[in-house]
């Protein structure tokens, strides 16, 4: 009996294993590329194990090492294609770029956004375009990227500074850590574009995305069949039921604002969606109550944890190098001598200033490649190869960032003073492109800038700080899930 129950068992076990083999070469001979060259890794998870802790050095190093700018490599259940380098990512995603507008449709995309909601997730199509083309207008006329806003943005700073001056007091031997405080700061200033409030430390971390959620979210995302495993389903239950609750507040907010609005004040982000509502009422429209719910979310998961770690490399980059912030200060004081804040208005007097702000942008980039694939909307072709339609598409920004014929002779050195000519004037890069380029590039980006602007020239008149004793941070590689974060960090210090 035993014996017949071994034999019926690894019977089973075999088929089991020929059945993976069989799908895995159906995926490996579905037809992309012709000769495109790649990588189709491991069976189920393909490349995902060989690309380790920094996918975007692996990818770029795959690429130098035989590769080319343009390959394929599996991840999950799909073939990606890859695109490294400026020349590349330019002819791709600039010259054409609706030809890579497109995002990967799935069945866990529906189910976390209530079916085709948001912008981050959506297809290119007239939903997308249409809902695209509103967020850009209306955050723009709300004063993002402009002066008008900037002293939100300088109000949100000084919430942090009070914050950071109470906490550098209460921990004077041991230091700080600035991660929940800047996050508090990038997600207030988003909230005063949406909600025209802001909201307490406790409100946010309530509708925090952990980290291990997102990973989990991502790998689901190309392995899209780990959702039928029992643990994972239950997992994803619990996500899809906290993202629920998060949009019910939303709604909550949206209904306030229905009450008190006067249309023709709009206050902010909701009021201008409930204009544009009320005016298509009855009509067949991309704009819904829904939508605008789903919409909110993608801003704060788009705009607060990029922003906040831009702001957290800054910092540890500038603290790590006294000779940039001995420059900076030297800026500082010969343009900011009153005891108001320095605004965007002196940033052409500022040179060294932007420099630095560049430098982070390029030396550390938040999103070093678009984990969340865009999609090929037609067959094109690129570098001689065709390129199917539908083919999910990552273009690797930290490739351009770190070129080494670019930024001879020291790609993986921080040196501001790169981005600065002969006569000290600051020499803008189209090399550095961190908010991406082409159809589905940030419209967050003016924003993003000032938001670092504000916080590294505020932080540098306001305190006087430096990493917190023992807190030597030698490894300043990063750690890239979704984003790539600067290592923990403290700082010690106190106000000017
Ligand atoms: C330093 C901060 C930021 C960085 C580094 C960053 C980076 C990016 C990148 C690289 C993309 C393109 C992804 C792709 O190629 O598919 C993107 C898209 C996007 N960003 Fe940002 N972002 C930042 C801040 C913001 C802010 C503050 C907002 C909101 C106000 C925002 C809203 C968005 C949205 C909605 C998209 C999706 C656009 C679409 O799919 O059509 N981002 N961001």
């Amino acid at each position: 009996y035993l014996t017949f129950n071994f034999f019926i068992e690894s019977l089973l076990a075999g088929l089991c294993l020929f059945l993976l083999l069989v799908y895995d070469a159906l995926i490996r001979l579905r037809g992309t590329s012709g000769t495109l060259p790649g990588k189709d890794g491991f069976p189920l998870v393909g490349c995902f194990p060989m690309l380790g802790k920094h996918k975007e050095r692996m990818l770029m190093k795959w690429s130098s090492s035989g590769l080319g700018p343009v390959f394929y490599a599996r991840l999950g259940a799909s073939r990606v294609l890859v695109l490294n380098g400026y020349d590349v990512i330019k002819e791709a995603l600039l010259q054409r770029p609706l030809a890579m507008a497109g995002r990967v449709e799935s069945d866990l995309i529906q189910e976390l956004y209530d079916g085709k909601h948001g912008l981050i997730q959506l297809d290119h199509g007239p939903l997308w375009k249409e809902q695209r083309k509103f967020g850009q207008t209306t955050l723009g006329g709300l004063g993002m990227g402009k002066r008008s806003f900037e002293v939100t943005i300088v109000d949100e700073f000084n919430c942090f500074a009070t914050t950071l001056e109470n906490e550098l007091n209460m921990n004077e031997p041991k230091g700080v850590n600035l991660t929940r405080m800047l996050r508090l700061y990038a997600a207030n200033v988003i909230s005063s574009l949406i909600f025209n409030q802001t909201f307490e430390s406790s409100w946010f971390a309530e509708n925090d995305v952990p980290k291990h959620t997102a990973r989990f979210l991502i790998l689901l995302m190309y392995v899209p069949g780990l959702k039928n495993l029992p643990f994972v389903r239950q997992q994803l239950a619990i996500t899809t039921r906290t993202r629920l609750d998060k949009v019910k507040i939303f709604r909550t907010l949206v209904e306030e604002h229905r009450k008190s609005r006067d249309p023709n004040e709009p206050r902010d982000f909701i009021d201008c969606y409930l204009n544009v509502l009320a005016k298509n009422k009855g009509e067949n429209s991309s704009f819904t109550e829904k939508q605008l719910l789903y919409y909110i979310a993608d801003l704060f998961l788009a705009g607060t944890e990029t922003s906040a770690t831009t702001n957290a490399w800054a910092l540890l980059l500038v603290l790590k190098n006294p000779e940039v912030k001995r420059k900076l200060r030297a800026e500082l004081d010969v343009v900011g001598k009153q005891p108001t804040l320095v605004s965007s208005n002196d940033e052409c007097r500022m040179p060294y200033t932007r420099a630095v702000m560049q430098e982070v942008f390029r030396f550390r980039p938040a999103v070093p490649f678009n984990i969340i694939a865009r999609k090929t909307t037609s067959e094109l072709e690129l570098k001689g190869y065709k390129i199917p339609a539908g083919m999910p598409v990552i273009a690797n920004l930290w490739s351009v960032h770190h070129d080494p014929v670019t930024w001879a002779p020291d790609p993986e050195i921080f040196r501001p003073g790169r981005h600065l000519d002969d006569d000290g004037n600051f020499v803008p890069s189209n090399h550095v492109i961190p908010f991406s380029v082409g159809a589905r590039s940030c419209i967050g980006r003016n924003l993003a800038k000032n938001e670092l602007f504000v916080f590294i020239t505020s932080v540098l008149r306001r305190f006087d700080l430096e990493l917190a004793d023992g807190c030597h941070v030698g490894d300043i590689s990063g750690d890239s899930g979704m984003l790539l974060h600067p290592p923990k960090y403290k700082v010690k210090g106190s106000v000017k």
